[in-house]
């Protein structure tokens, strides 16, 4: 008998695969409050919202001072009241009918404007349409914060930028330098008075602190502020532009998961008039209400985390399924808005959303790369990080980001153009740390290098550091990735020999396609 056929040394990685995304629509509620203001905003949506937004408007009642604030608010939209206040004096000194007319129509006027404008601030942001609330933003710079931190101005630059990315109207912004955040009102009383005048001059609706507040925090300056102005913080934002953002239906169960975890410690800062109605009774209404609340709270939790549970099951037995076909998998980290998605869409021909704003992925999606040299891998997108992640959201996404623990390397993709390039690093490199993946063999790649000033110098000081640059937008240094990714994942592979029969030509082709073929000697032996 005769036995032909191919010996080969090759290596080859047998791992777990991500999962592509599916489109679903997210769950969205909608926030109610109105004032100052020509129209009800029965549409209005806001950063705090769902189970807040109900419980808030069947119990919070209007503040004397806002209520006072209310009135003025009222005459000075209601222009037309006024107007005919005024009017009804000048009746005594006899206006004729012929002047009374073009005032009327100028206050007719002047409600059709306030109404187009009121119309214009309902934008469509991933379909939905969301209120532009008139923001203020807020922040304390920690003297003892490090060097390698953002800076104030930098966190709050990037706080308007989410807010930007919620469909929020930034009007203003400051700071106040502390050596710790006030643990009564995050910022000291002064500037809380500095604030109330600002939000009042500028008409604002909402204010958003750069911090997580504590329960506490928020009921301070909710009763410092009055009811009138909405006061929440850089979690609710991120939180709010997850919900908006949500396409699968696991993205959809993690965010709600996530919101309700942040709601639940804060609930009672909704209750606390009922407290004070029942004049120093042991148990208060309001205490009563908000064990109900909590229990109720707890309960939708936890059934959503069993339904999140089996969710993750099934993309798991998916999962394994695919793992039969061992190519090795390659992960795209890196900070929001660093170019992740145009990457794989320029690398793979996929048609994922990638926008110059934050957050723009959040689920997971992978496409397969087909080398020059015959060689496939699969490249992942996912969830992009960021500076003072809410440790809820980064426990909500613990299962989607782990798949990246499963990879065989990651890329992490940096932004070198942007200003804050290294503090961005060192953000991303944290998260990773937090959810223990660190240990996986990285390669860290700058992109954008289109759009820095200088790029020949950049490539310079990249060389230097072993990175590669690459412009993801125009392609610049993509077959110089392909390759490094290609060696790095020769380094992660393991050593397999095989002999292949001559009429089972086809699998040479299979293993070209998983693994990187090093040797090949033909065999002829036998009788
Ligand atoms: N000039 C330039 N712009 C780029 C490059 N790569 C991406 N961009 C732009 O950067 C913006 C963000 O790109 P995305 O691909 O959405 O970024 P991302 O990392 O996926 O962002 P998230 O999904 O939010 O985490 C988009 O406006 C892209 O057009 C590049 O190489 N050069
Ligand atoms: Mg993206």
């Amino acid at each position: 008998m005769r036995a032909a056929g191919f010996s080969l040394s090759f290596t080859a990685a047998s791992l777990p695969l991500p999962s592509t995304s599916t489109a679903a629509s997210s769950p969205r509620c909608q926030s109610h409050v109105s004032f100052r203001c020509s129209q009800p905003r029965q549409r209005r949506s806001g950063v705090v919202r769902a189970l807040d937004e109900r419980l808030l408007a069947a119990a919070t009642p209007a503040p004397a001072e806002t209520e006072a604030e209310d009135e003025s608010g009222v005459g000075e939209i209601e222009d037309g009241g006024e107007r005919e206040g005024r009017d009804g004096e000048a009746d005594i000194v006899g206006p004729s009918e012929a002047q009374e007319q073009p005032k009327s129509r100028r206050r007719q006027q002047q409600e059709e404007e306030d109404a187009a404008a009121e119309r214009a601030r309902f934008k469509l942001i991933n379909g939905k349409e969301i209120f532009q609330e008139k923001t203020y933003l807020v922040g304390v710079e920690c003297k003892r914060a490090t060097g390698d931190n953002f800076s104030i101005e930098e966190s709050l630059k990037e706080l308007e930028q989410l807010a930007d990315t919620a469909g929020l109207m930034v009007l203003g912004s400051t700071y106040q330098k502390l050596s710790s955040p006030n643990p009564r009102t995050y910022i000291g009383s002064g500037k809380v008075a500095e604030i109330r005048s600002a939000v009042q001059a500028l008409d604002a609706e909402t204010i958003i602190f750069d911090d997580e507040l504590s329960a506490g925090q928020l009921r301070n300056l909710d009763k410092s502020f009055g009811g009138g102005v909405r006061v929440c913080d850089r979690t609710a934002l991120i939180l709010d532009i997850f919900n908006q953002r949500a396409a699968t239906h696991e993205a959809a169960l993690q965010v709600t998961l996530a919101q309700m975890e942040y709601q639940l410690p804060r609930l009672t800062k909704l209750w606390t008039h009922l407290e004070r109605q029942s004049g120093g009774q042991v148990k208060g209404m309001g205490e009563k209400q908000i064990e109900v609340d909590k229990r109720i709270l707890r309960t939708q939790i936890s059934t959503l985390r069993k339904e999140l549970e089996s969710v993750r099951k099934h993309r798991k037995l998916y999962r394994n399924r695919r793992q039969s076909v061992p190519i090795p998998v390659v992960s795209l980290v890196g900070y929001t808005n660093a170019g992740k998605s145009t990457l794989l869409n320029r690398l793979t021909g996929a048609d994922v959303l990638a926008e110059d704003k934050l957050f723009a992925t959040l689920d997971p999606t992978t496409r397969r790369v087909l080398m020059k040299s015959g060689t496939e891998f699969l490249l992942t997108d996912t969830v992009g990080f960021i500076q003072k992640l809410p440790t809820m959201l980064v426990a909500a996404f613990r299962a989607t980001l782990e798949e990246i623990s499963e990879s065989s390397i990651i890329v992490h993709l940096v932004d070198i153009s942007h200003q804050l390039a290294q503090q961005q690093i060192g953000a991303v490199d944290k998260v990773l740390k937090e959810l223990d993946i660190d240990s996986v063999p990285k390669l860290v790649v700058w992109n954008k290098i289109d759009n820095t000033d200088n790029p020949l110098r950049v490539k310079e000081e990249a060389a230097k550091q072993g990175i590669i640059c690459i412009s993801a937008m125009n392609g610049d240094g993509l077959e110089e990735l392909c390759n490094a990714i290609q060696a790095k994942l020769k380094d992660s592979l393991v050593l397999i020999e095989a002999f292949v029969p001559y009429n089972k030509g086809d699998l040479l082709n299979d293993i070209h396609k998983v693994g990187i073929v090093e040797r090949t000697v033909s065999v002829l032996f036998g009788y």
